[in-house]
């Protein structure tokens, strides 16, 4: 898997291709303003790292599939849902190429500046095909950089969407001036939520644990470089959202995914209280602190769900 393209020139696909050229990977790096030759370099690929937006991967992925090799493999970066399907970008990925492509999906606590000073970093790989996961784990890996493998797709890929949402609450709460309690309540419970949104979906809970569970939740909350975390800083301190994205130059995933996962949450009968009231404030219809007060006034319940 020596040849490598990577799909998307924002943060995440930079750091992706400055680490595997670190490796001595051949990498390509392809970015919307690229030429000709980047899009020639996919004929070549045995592997296709997309580090696109979710709201960008289908269309991207559509533009390189005549250009793609049948057996190269795609590992999908990205950390989102498509808000008009609902699916996982996984699922884009297969839609648009077919089931028979091995797809992986690497996802984990990694901020990109970290990745690309080589900074110590553990991620989770999953993927259609245990072959494929051994795979990236092998060509990806390095001294500072560790992948622990799962099959469980659901459970990775939900909990790399979802931790953005429960971010951007985060960051509201922190703008707030609660305290402590407050924000370790909200990620404990936010966990709770995402785990019962991958378990309805087929995934496991035990990955929830892991690294795209409690791992990515943990730093993109709590990190001064998590851009989730400093739209919901913003919101908190009253700004409206339109403005707050209007002066941001990257992306935001946890703005589109409240809105999917709260659609998928109603397919699958799941409740989603935090997210709800995320969807609220994030339309301008409810304030941060409206929306912890009604969190804190909900029916009292049970800590553990029974399935
Ligand atoms: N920045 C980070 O630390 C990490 C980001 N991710 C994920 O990686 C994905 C990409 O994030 P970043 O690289 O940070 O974003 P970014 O905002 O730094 O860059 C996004 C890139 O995508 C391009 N783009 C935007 N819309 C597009 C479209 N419709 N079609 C084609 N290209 C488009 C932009 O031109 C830009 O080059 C997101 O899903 C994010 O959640 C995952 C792990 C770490
Ligand atoms: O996914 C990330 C770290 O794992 C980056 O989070 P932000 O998109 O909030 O910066």
């Amino acid at each position: 898997m020596q040849r490598i393209a990577v799909l998307g020139g924002g943060a995440w696909g930079t750091a992706l291709a400055v680490h595997l050229a670190r490796l001595g990977r051949d990498v390509t790096l392809w970015a919307r303003a690229s030429n000709n030759r980047s899009g020639r370099a996919l004929h070549a690929a045995a592997c296709v790292v997309s580090a696109i937006p979710s709201h960008g991967t289908r269309d991207v992925i559509r533009r390189a599939r005549g250009l793609l090799p049948p057996e190269a493999t795609v590992v999908s970066a990205t950390k989102g849902l498509e808000v008009e399907t609902l699916l996982r970008v996984s699922e884009v990925i297969e839609d648009e190429l077919g089931s028979d492509r091995p797809i992986a999906v690497l996802s984990g606590p990694s901020f990109a500046a970290e990745l690309a000073r080589g900074a110590p970093t553990a991620v989770a790989v999953a993927g259609n095909c245990e072959a494929t996961v051994a795979a990236v784990q092998r060509e990806f890996r390095s001294g500072y950089f560790r992948l622990y493998a799962t099959q469980d797709l659901v459970g990775v890929e939900i909990g790399g969407a979802m931790k953005n949402v429960i971010a951007i609450a985060a960051g509201a709460v922190e703008s707030l001036g609660l305290g402590d309690n407050c924000p370790s309540a909200l990620i404990t419970r936010g966990l709770a939520e995402i785990s019962r949104l991958a378990s309805a979906l087929g995934g496991q809970r035990e990955t929830l644990a892991g690294l795209s569970g409690l791992g990515d939740l943990v730093l993109t909350c709590t990190g001064q470089l998590s851009r989730n975390r400093s739209v919901g800083i913003e919101l908190g301190k009253g700004r409206p959202l339109e403005e707050i994205l209007g002066k941001m130059r990257a992306v935001a995933e946890g703005v589109r995914t409240t809105e999917a996962a709260l659609a998928l949450g109603g397919r699958h009968g799941v409740e989603l209280p935090i997210t709800a009231q995320m969807a609220d404030v994030l339309a301008g219809q409810k304030t941060p602190r409206v929306a912890v007060e009604e969190l804190m006034l909900r029916r009292q319940r049970s800590e553990v769900e029974v399935e």
